[in-house]
């Protein structure tokens, strides 16, 4: 794991979710596959959460986690080394919402919005969702990046006024170790 940017990198954060097969394995070959790309450094990691499946709800428990990363990829270069990652990893696309070996989303680069078919951001739906926010709020700095309209503790502390949250920390995380798989 690397933990220095430099000036042509800027700052993305990605959001990992499982609930299919050994669900913490896959999530650090998918943290490993990224940091192994040339153009991009996993700077920092949340612990695990295990959290109830959230719109399609018959299916299994989750485990979430986000990641901080440095790159120096457009963002839609960044999103194809993501689905490589997925597809590798054995992702079926079957049921909207359902069941999945691995999810990599895109939550947001530094002072970067799109809105195309292929890729939005920030992610349309991250302010929705305790299972992304409470993993992210681990990763931001403490002067969080712009481009979202609110910072991700207030997002989550408004989410947590609405509605019990249910997610269970796992393990707090991944070593270096881990990732180099020393
Ligand atoms: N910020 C983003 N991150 C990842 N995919 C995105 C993003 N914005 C748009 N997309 C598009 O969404 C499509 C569907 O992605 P995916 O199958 O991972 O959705 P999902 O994880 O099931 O649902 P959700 O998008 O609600 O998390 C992708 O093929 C991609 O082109
Ligand atoms: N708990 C949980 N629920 C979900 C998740 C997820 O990662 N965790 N991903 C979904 C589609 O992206 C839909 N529902």
């Amino acid at each position: 794991m690397n933990t220095h940017a430099t000036s042509d990198f800027s700052e993305a954060y990605i959001a990992l979710g499982a609930n299919l097969g050994n669900r913490e394995a896959t999530l650090i070959e998918a943290l490993k596959s990224l940091d192994q790309h040339k153009n991009i450094h996993v700077l920092r990691c949340s612990g695990i959460y295990e959290t109830e499946p959230v719109g399609y709800v018959d299916q299994p428990m989750f485990l979430n986690m986000a990641a901080a990363i440095s790159t120096s990829l457009p963002p839609l270069e960044l999103l194809s080394v993501m689905q490589t990652i997925e597809n590798r990893l054995g992702r079926k696309r079957m049921i909207h919402w359902g069941p999945r070996t691995v999810d990599l989303d895109l939550l947001w680069m530094e002072g970067c919005t799109m809105n195309t078919e292929k890729l939005v951001l920030p992610h349309p739906r991250m302010l929705e969702r305790a299972f992304v926010l409470m993993p992210l709020a681990e990763v931001v700095p403490g002067s969080e990046p712009s481009g979202l309209h609110t910072t991700v503790k207030t997002a989550l502390e408004r989410l947590e006024g609405k509605e019990g949250i249910q997610l269970w920390k796992t393990c707090s995380w991944p070593s270096e170790s881990a990732l180099s798989g020393n």
